[in-house]
């Protein structure tokens, strides 16, 4: 059985998940971490926590691990972090059907308009695009971009993806992306964040799409050009837009975004369920107890 006080050597950056984590941390370490710098080994984070700074960093001399919850890096610097000789682990697969899950929520209730009719009957908004036996595009097959495949065959749909390689996935490899891009009668981005997805889809490629095309993004903000989105968003360059994941997050008020009536948001949920964030916070301990302990590291990411 666990105890809290096993853990004093970790320090949490809480992000949206402090109940969870609380059961396992001893809250009261929380109050002073200065006080406790010096005896810091692991901490705890969650992949859209805010970066790890390196003045932070910098102030634990002791620091093993920096073990993130969910898939994403990109909140890391992992160079930096390598070069104090501190590893990074993260939590793949946990996040994956409970991701897939939202980006199908997402693409069935853009589709279907479910929130837009939700108050009763308006008119400009009772015919709809199929969806059942429509063409799935997906951007990115990892573990999320598989389940929501496998989702998508659910719903009789045609399946296409860009991958940086093809997979035995059961579904249409599209090398150029341009090609997905033009077929697809939603386009669904499951890409990790890198330089190279930075900006992936800007307004050429938003151009290429059906104008009755509808963009999903489960993946981060930033691998949409924004600007470029509400614009193809009011001049109907694309149909519609469906995101739980923005630049920054949350979009501030008075974001277009925000106002538009065919764009669904939702609050970078994708991983937010009690069974996923309790597994992903075991998967981060054993993670860090493993890198504390100097023993073989069940997710380890290596810096490139
Ligand atoms: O990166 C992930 O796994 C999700 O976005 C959760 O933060």
């Amino acid at each position: 059985m666990m105890t809290s006080k096993q853990y004093l050597p970790l320090y949490v950056l809480f992000g949206t998940c402090e109940k969870v984590l609380s059961t396992f941390i001893d809250l009261e370490f929380l109050q002073n971490p200065a006080l406790h710098a010096p005896k810091i080994q692991a901490i705890l984070m969650l992949a859209q926590s805010p970066a790890a700074e390196p003045s932070l960093l910098r102030l634990l001399p002791s620091l093993k691990v920096i073990a993130s919850g969910g898939v994403g890096i990109d909140h890391l610097d992992l160079l930096f972090i390598a070069s104090l000789g501190v590893k990074v682990t993260n939590t793949p697969g946990v996040v994956s059907d409970a991701t897939a899950d939202i980006g199908m929520g997402l693409l069935l209730a853009s589709a279907r308009k479910i929130v837009q009719v939700l108050s009763g009957w308006k008119l400009q908004y009772l015919i709809y695009h199929r969806f059942t036996g429509s063409t799935l595009g997906i951007i990115g097959m990892g573990h999320i971009g598989y389940k929501i495949a496998q989702r998508g065959k659910g719903f009789e749909m045609k399946i296409l993806y860009h991958n940086r390689n093809r997979r035995a996935v059961g579904a249409t490899y599209c090398e150029n992306m341009d090609d997905l891009l033009r077929r697809s009668d939603f386009v669904m981005l499951a890409v990790n964040l890198t330089p190279e997805t930075t900006g992936l889809i800007g307004q050429r490629e938003l151009s290429l799409m059906k104008p009755t095309a509808t963009l999903v993004n489960v993946s981060r903000g930033l691998v949409v050009d924004q600007d470029a989105l509400v614009k193809a968003l009011q001049s109907g360059t694309i149909h519609a837009a469906a995101l739980d994941v923005t630049h920054p997050e949350p979009l501030p008020r008075d974001h277009p975004l925000l106002s538009l009536p065919n764009v669904l948001i939702t609050p970078h949920v994708g991983c937010s369920t009690y069974q996923t964030i309790r597994r992903m916070v075991e998967v981060m301990v054993e993670n860090a107890r493993a890198a504390m302990n100097g023993l073989p590291i069940p997710n380890e990411v290596k810096s490139q």
